[in-house]
């Protein structure tokens, strides 16, 4: 365990944090009693009041506090590949990256596809401690694209699952996708979907396009993601249920999601922090850390992304955190696997690449990165939620970000137990100072300080 962890009290104690800009906006003191927010005062006008007698004090002063993170799209790889990640080590990585929630996909090994299992991961990361974790279903029996998983079951189960995913794999077929839609109405779940055409992606590398044409790897062409998702908006329409499409990565991917909201469709879209600063571009250096599905796209889409995240067409962002261990990446690149670690570096993405461009407000990022992902996945109410606002009487799931330090990324000081860091070795802006779930510190960058009775 973290020893940060104990330098605060439980959820039970009291905390007071001082003078944190409220989503970057006005700087307010925040006291949490037993894990809930209390009250939001003046900067220095809580401290010296009788209900905050005796508590620990955190100095937030330059810090901007967001309601803790919430990721919908993270491969926690346990059970089965407890050599990429463990739910212990992702989740003090989410917790390290500021997140108070993530949902864990289904591609485990055994699948996620039976109430034993996403009741095991459950119980996994309720011992862990680090964030809540929220299974995801799998849509099809072992993610094979043919039978359907036990939904019901899942939903009814400890778990309550609300996602369902065989990502990965994309549910390919029509009719085991209409079902899939047709049989989560019943308790507001959602598909979330995995874009890829299979047959025009057979052997696919990279994205196809003139870079790969130039150093001959095999392409994978945007319209095998835009394909699967116009149909699948189409069947969202026609059942008359919600969809989720997983990492969103081209310009027309863009253009279809936009068109089906103009026309009402209840859909909902995620790009990841690779798709929003990487392009294919870096596939000349042949170094599989780049290799990844769906596969890094053009300049012009990545333009298209943050455009369409700016303007909500894009609901989230969501890491698609992805650990392989080294022998897996440490290879030549068709050999490699796809995927690339996320979850620590995903607000520093987001405030480079969105922030400080002007392009979005702190607001705008708690919408995105907890707000919208928490409804997405239906944990926004009850005792527990997440992703609510920064106000009295809500679970104090607070995140203190310091936009003005930069750390240089090196794996090796990481949390999550891989390596496959796509951002190695460069320098970005902002460093989470500390994540509260339901007022525990489990990140805790400064010592706290106790107002003593009576001071
Ligand atoms: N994104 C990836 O490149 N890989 C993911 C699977 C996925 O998200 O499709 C993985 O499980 O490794
Ligand atoms: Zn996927
Ligand atoms: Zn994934």
């Amino acid at each position: 365990m973290n020893p940060n962890q104990q330098a605060l009290p439980d959820g039970t104690g009291l905390l007071l944090i001082e003078g944190a800009s409220l989503l970057g906006e006005q700087e307010r003191d925040i006291l949490v009693r037993g894990g809930v927010i209390a009250e939001i005062g003046e900067p220095g006008s809580l401290r010296n009041t009788p209900d905050a007698q005796g508590a620990y004090v955190v100095d937030a002063r330059g810090l901007i506090a967001l309601p803790g993170l919430v990721d919908l799209h993270t491969h926690l790889r346990e059970p089965g590949r407890e050599d990429a990640e463990t739910v212990e080590s992702g989740t003090r990585a989410a917790a390290a990256g500021g997140f108070t929630a993530v949902h864990a996909m289904a591609n485990t090994s055994p699948v996620q596809d039976t109430a034993g299992v996403v009741e095991q991961v459950l119980r996994l990361g309720e011992k862990a401690g680090w964030v809540d974790v929220v299974p995801i279903g799998a849509v099809s029996v072992r993610l094979e694209g043919e039978q359907l998983a036990e939904l019901g079951a899942m939903a009814d189960s400890a778990a309550r699952v609300r996602v369902f995913s065989d990502d990965g794999k994309c549910v390919w077929d029509p009719v085991l996708m209409r079902r899939a839609l047709e049989y989560v109405k019943a308790f507001d779940g959602v598909i979330a979907q995995h874009a890829q055409e299979p047959r025009l992606t057979e052997n696919a590398q990279m994205n196809e396009g003139i870079v790969s044409a130039e150093i001959g790897l095999a392409g994978w062409p945007a319209v095998a993601e835009e394909a699967i998702i116009a149909r699948d908006v189409l069947l969202a329409e026609h059942v008359g249920s919600r969809l989720h499409v997983c990492h969103l990565s081209t310009a027309g991917s863009v253009e279809i999601i936009r068109w089906a909201k103009s026309r009402g469709i209840n859909v909902t879209a995620e790009v990841t922090p690779h798709h929003l600063l990487l392009t294919d571009d870096l596939a000349r250096t042949y170094d599989p850390i780049y290799k990844v599905n769906p596969p890094l796209r053009t300049a012009a889409d990545v333009e298209a992304v943050r455009e369409g995240l700016a303007d909500g067409t894009i609901d989230i962002v969501a890491t698609d955190h992805a650990p392989h261990p080294r022998e897996d990446k440490d290879c030549e690149w068709a050999a490699a696997a796809f995927g690339m670690t996320g979850l620590e570096t995903v607000l520093s993405v987001v405030q480079q690449t969105m922030v400080d461009t002007g392009r979005m407000t702190w607001g705008d990022v708690a919408r995105v990165l907890s707000a919208a992902p928490a409804r997405i996945g239906r944990i926004d109410e009850g005792p527990r939620a997440q992703g609510r606002p920064l106000a009295a009487g809500e679970p104090a799931n607070i995140t203190l970000v310091d936009p003005k330090a930069t750390r240089e990324v090196r794996p090796a000081d990481q949390q999550t137990a891989s390596e496959n860091s796509p951002l190695r070795g460069r320098e970005l802006p902002g460093v989470v100072r500390a994540t509260f779930l339901r007022g525990r510190a489990t990140i805790l960058d400064a010592a706290p300080v106790r107002i003593e009775a009576g001071a």
